[in-house]
């Protein structure tokens, strides 16, 4: 795997993390029973600001039952497959205390735990009622599936473009020197993307959520992805607040409770949940999950870092009977680079794709645009 300097320089940091964090296991349990006894009124969590008027069941009793169950966060997300490990959440005694527990096992593992911190620390400076407040204030969100319907509907039979504000990532480190959020995004907009993602991550790509909120405020139209990675419903009331239409929900980071929990904030936000995958596990999980609109297969191992454009092909061959059916929005993600690429995954069945390095590597992204396609994209 390679590493780039970022990678190198957050594993001296995770050295130093701080202790796990003390958000209480009982708080999840407290909402969940909450949730579960006011299914069809505004819920209120323990700390007493509205979560959400809940249309149906949140969760099921024996959801509830299963977060009573005293099995710890991390044995229920490991049952379901997934390999990344919640530091801030409360140990068990069955989950001892081995040094094993110091070291991330994977560059994904590692920008958890660094999120875990981060989000912590920012929760501190601004409560969840107070980022509510500043999410009803701001003006309301765009919606993101529907321009993405709109732009595979018009754009020549091409499908539609997610352009990505990337400023850096841990594969390939800094992807562009001279990098000016707002130009690039206008330059995006102006050159067919149908929506944007924005980078908000400082720590492993260099980006901010002052890049999200100045791109808003410049003028720019479509819909904004805030691409960060989500472990709290704080999360997505900040980027609601900061003017993101859309979040990204990896499979590979959350349970499903958490994933179905968290596309109900979303919903009640009026915003878009782009639910990613990798592999045919983590997309079982997430057919089985009601209200997922839009799934990004991500071509990228986020454990691995390994590319490879097949795997869209593969699980759509695998599941693309039953995405038809439920009528969800594929998106493929990472390591698109030519037009025989973007052919391919459209082949394979996706109306989108999500494309970054391919676009920001290049002197004008605008005309990477039309390289990457072929032609230049409708607009
Ligand atoms: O891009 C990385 O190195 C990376 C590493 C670990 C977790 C996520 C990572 N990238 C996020 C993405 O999924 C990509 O930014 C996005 O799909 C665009 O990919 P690309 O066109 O290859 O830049």
């Amino acid at each position: 795997m390679e590493t780039s300097l970022l990678a190198a320089a957050s594993v001296a940091a995770i050295a130093s993390v701080a202790a796990p964090c003390s958000r209480p296991v009982s708080l999840r349990s407290d909402v969940a029973r909450a949730a579960v006894r006011c299914r069809s009124a505004a819920t209120k969590n323990v700390q007493g600001s509205v979560l959400l008027t809940l249309d149906d069941e949140l969760l099921s009793s024996a959801e509830v039952i299963q977060w009573e169950s005293g099995k710890s966060i991390n044995a229920i997300a490991a049952a379901q497959g997934i390999r990344i490990r919640r530091r801030c959440r409360p140990r068990y005694p069955s989950e001892g205390v081995g040094a094993d527990r110091a070291v991330p096992g994977s560059i994904l593992e590692q920008i958890v735990w660094d999120k875990e911190v981060e989000v912590s620390q920012r929760k501190a400076k601004a409560p969840l009622r107070k980022v509510e407040d500043s999410a009803a204030r701001a003006p309301p969100p765009r919606d993101f599936a529907a321009a993405l319907h709109a732009a595979s509907q018009h754009n020549d039979g091409l499908p539609a473009l997610i352009a990505e504000v990337k400023k850096a990532s841990p594969t390939r480190g800094l992807l562009r020197e001279e990098f000016n959020p707002v130009e690039i995004a206008h330059t995006y907009e102006k050159n067919g993307a149908a929506c944007l993602s924005i980078l908000t991550d400082e720590k492993h790509f260099l980006g901010s959520f002052e890049n999200l909120e100045t791109v808003r405020n410049s003028g720019v139209n479509c819909p904004l992805l805030c691409k960060d990675f989500i472990i709290d419903i704080w999360q997505i009331y900040y980027a609601r607040s900061k003017g993101a239409d859309a979040v990204l929900l990896i499979a590979a980071v959350l349970p499903d409770l958490d994933i179905k929990y968290m596309l109900r904030v979303c919903r009640s936000l009026g915003m878009t949940a782009l639910v990613e995958v990798h592999d045919l596990r983590e997309l079982d999980r997430v057919l089985k999950i009601d209200g997922v609109q839009l799934i990004g297969i991500n071509n990228r191992s986020l454990g691995t870092f390994e590319v490879d454009t097949a795997n869209t092909n593969m699980l759509l061959e695998k599941r693309g009977d039953i995405i038809r059916k439920k009528k969800i929005t594929v998106v493929s993600e990472s390591g698109l680079f030519t037009p025989d690429d973007v052919a391919y995954v459209q082949n394979a069945g996706v109306s989108a794709v999500l494309v970054g390095e391919s676009l920001l590597t290049q002197e004008d992204p605008g005309q990477a645009i039309a390289g990457l396609f072929g032609k230049e994209l409708l607009h």
